[in-house]
């Protein structure tokens, strides 16, 4: 279970640039639920995530992972429990290590020996698995350097890279926003078969509204830093975009070009 408890982030606070990301977070996330959250540019989603995964610390409130409050946790301690997956496809891998050597990076995450880079057949093998579920041919390509792959392929390898730790939580931030809509639908397709195989407790933020319904169980709608609306799977299956779109606008919000143009693809 994932909880935040009355959690507000302020940047700069006290100054004339003071901005409040995070207004007042109180959300509870079943183990295993898979979340989808929307909302327009600055309403605090990535915020959310960093939150959850440590790059930020809440000014007030608690962030709590199966029970361990984790609110003054740095990072790196958290590392182990959590995947992310960014939207930059570049952020998630380093380019010239081969795929074998990041897969092992990923690998040591977390883990308190420290990286190993070396392989062994065993290891090699426990990649090799994941890499041909994605159907990429890259489980044939482990001593390519990174920077050889496309950007789907890159984002595909950055998932599994996220599961090799088996985390307790994955956050994807708009993971597919670089990605052409054929590679994201694919993309798309490989997050949910992972996400079941993992069965983590998942965050996906997204600004294609059509995603935010049909994929995971629930669906949080973000403004100026809270959540406005919270569908539970029912409630979701039931939801149209134009529906979705009047939530985010009826909030005083701008939906911006690239949501309206996913929604109309
Ligand atoms: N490091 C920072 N310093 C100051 N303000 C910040 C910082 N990071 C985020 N903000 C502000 O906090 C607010 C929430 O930002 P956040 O990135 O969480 O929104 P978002 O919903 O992810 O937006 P987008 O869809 O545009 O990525 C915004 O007003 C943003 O400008």
């Amino acid at each position: 279970m994932l909880e935040m408890r009355a959690v507000r982030l302020v940047y700069n606070e006290g100054t004339t640039t003071e901005v409040v990301a995070v207004a007042g977070l109180d959300i509870t996330i079943p183990s295993g639920q898979f979340v989808t959250v929307v909302g327009s540019n600055g309403a605090g989603k990535s915020s959310f995530i960093q939150l959850v995964s440590g790059a930020v610390r809440p000014t007030t409130g608690r962030v709590v992972i199966a029970g361990t409050d984790v609110t003054r946790q740095p990072q790196h301690r958290r590392a182990g429990r959590i995947g992310r997956v960014f939207d930059n496809p570049h952020a998630g891998s380093v380019p010239e290590l081969s795929i074998e050597e990041n897969l092992a990076l990923a690998m040591a995450r977390g883990r308190r020996r420290g990286l190993r880079l070396a392989t062994t057949r065993q290891r090699r093998e426990q990649m090799r698995a994941p890499l041909a579920n994605l159907g990429l041919g890259l489980e044939n390509r482990l001593h390519d350097p990174v920077r050889l792959l496309s950007a789907g392929q890159r984002q595909s390898l950055t998932m599994v890279m996220a599961s090799l730790t088996s985390p307790e939580v994955l956050l994807l931030d708009e993971h597919l926003a670089a990605l052409d809509p054929g590679t994201a639908s694919r993309v798309l397709d490989l997050t949910v078969g992972l996400v079941r195989r993992l069965a983590c407790t998942t965050i996906m933020v997204t600004h294609n509204m059509e995603h935010a319904i049909t994929v995971g169980d629930r669906l949080l709608v973000m403004s100026r830093g809270r959540v406005i609306a919270d569908f539970d799977a029912e409630e979701k299956a039931r939801l149209t975009v134009p529906e979705l779109v009047g939530h985010i606008t009826g909030a005083g919000d701008v939906v911006s070009d690239r949501m309206l143009l996913e929604e109309s693809a």
